[in-house]
């Protein structure tokens, strides 16, 4: 199967077209389209709980972060082999590519499949087999970071990294997703010092619906590289201080926030202040098939309702390279690319 056409919006920025970025929050499963999802259900004989794509696009609407998750979690009913999981990343790729991304290290969720009855191995082998085409086809870098489900036992993340013991020379990061409020980070302190040892970085979910406490045991505990979200840091200026000193990336995702209702409004949104307080904040886009938006959808968003200028966008397009998980020299020549954006 084809992947699905890309979307490009061509109003999007100047005359130059995006800025190249990196994308650091990016769940895989969240980039699942109703196209391709019907798609996908007829090749595989699955029934979805919705007669039309439009009947699944009225459901895209959400009152926290478990409404989205019951979705998410349903619609991958369709991901079964590993023709779907590589046709899954194509389309992400191709999208990508027309949003300016440069770079992309996706989450995937092994557990949501393997509780299906779905192999690791059939998840990673299909990811990858599309992966080692994008810097050739879509010219994007990639990495892949294996999240852990917070609300399944530390037993089942643990039996999951074993599991996935046999493919860690294709994974970069270990990372912790699914609903966070009850499942604090210290949960999966065995798990992480495993993946430690395995040489593998780190990052987490933390302080989207949780609470600051939770970024403290992520960085404290855990020793993550990176936070996913920590918005809610701003409720803690001892830990904005320790963020702002240690220079920890928090990766932040605005249309994403606004619909699980993290935050009220895009006009309402802290970015600005974070970035005043000298936090390494990037912009990301979660699960944009589900939040209304890509990479660069999300920095116009952010632009337009926050009134950002062009160089604080180019801020937030040198702290997601500045914050990836790449060799220095590719670093260094996506930096270039930055600077010279729109500068003739
Ligand atoms: O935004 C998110 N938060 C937590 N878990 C998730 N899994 C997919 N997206 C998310
Ligand atoms: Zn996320």
């Amino acid at each position: 199967m084809p992947p699905t056409s890309p979307a490009p919006d061509p109003a999007q920025n100047a005359a130059d077209g995006p800025f190249p970025k990196a994308e650091l929050h990016l769940h895989i499963e969240g980039t699942l389209e109703p196209e391709l999802a019907f798609a996908l259900a007829e090749r595989n004989g699955v029934t979805l709980p919705y007669a039309t794509e439009d009947e699944l696009r009225r459901a895209y609407s959400f009152s926290d972060l478990q409404s989205f998750l019951n979705l998410y979690y349903a619609l991958m009913a369709v991901l079964r082999t590993e023709d779907d999981f590589a046709d899954l990343t194509h389309a992400y790729l191709a999208r990508a590519q027309a949003q300016g991304v440069r770079h992309a290290e996706i989450f995937f969720d092994p557990q949501a499949h393997t509780a299906r009855g779905v192999p690791v191995g059939t998840v990673i082998e299909g990811l990858t087999r599309a992966l080692d085409t994008a810097e050739e086809r879509y010219g994007i870098t990639t990495r892949l970071i294996m999240c852990f489900l917070r609300d399944e036992s530390a037993e089942s993340a643990l039996a999951t990294f074993e599991a996935a013991r046999p493919y860690l020379d294709r994974i970069t990061a270990v990372g912790l997703d699914s609903a966070e409020v009850g499942h604090p980070p210290s949960k999966f302190a065995e798990v992480y010092a495993l993946a430690r040892e395995a040489g593998l970085k780190c990052v987490a979910h933390a302080g989207e619906e949780g609470p600051p406490s939770y970024v403290w045991e992520a960085l404290d505990v855990l020793g993550v590289d990176r936070v996913d979200h920590g918005v809610r840091c701003l409720e803690d200026e001892k830990l904005v201080a320790r963020l702002v000193a240690d220079q920890v990336p928090l990766t932040v995702c605005p249309l994403s926030n606004v619909r699980l209702r993290v935050i009220g409004e895009l006009a309402d949104h802290p970015l600005p202040a974070m970035l005043e307080a000298g936090l390494l904040v990037t912009v990301n886009s979660d699960d944009p098939a589900y939040f209304g938006g890509y990479a660069d959808d999300n920095f116009t968003a952010v632009r337009d309702a926050l009134n950002l200028d062009e160089e604080t966008l180019r801020t937030l397009a040198r702290n997601s390279f500045r914050a990836s998980f790449l060799d220095e020299p590719t670093r260094e020549a996506y930096l270039k690319e930055v600077e010279a954006h729109g500068r003739g």
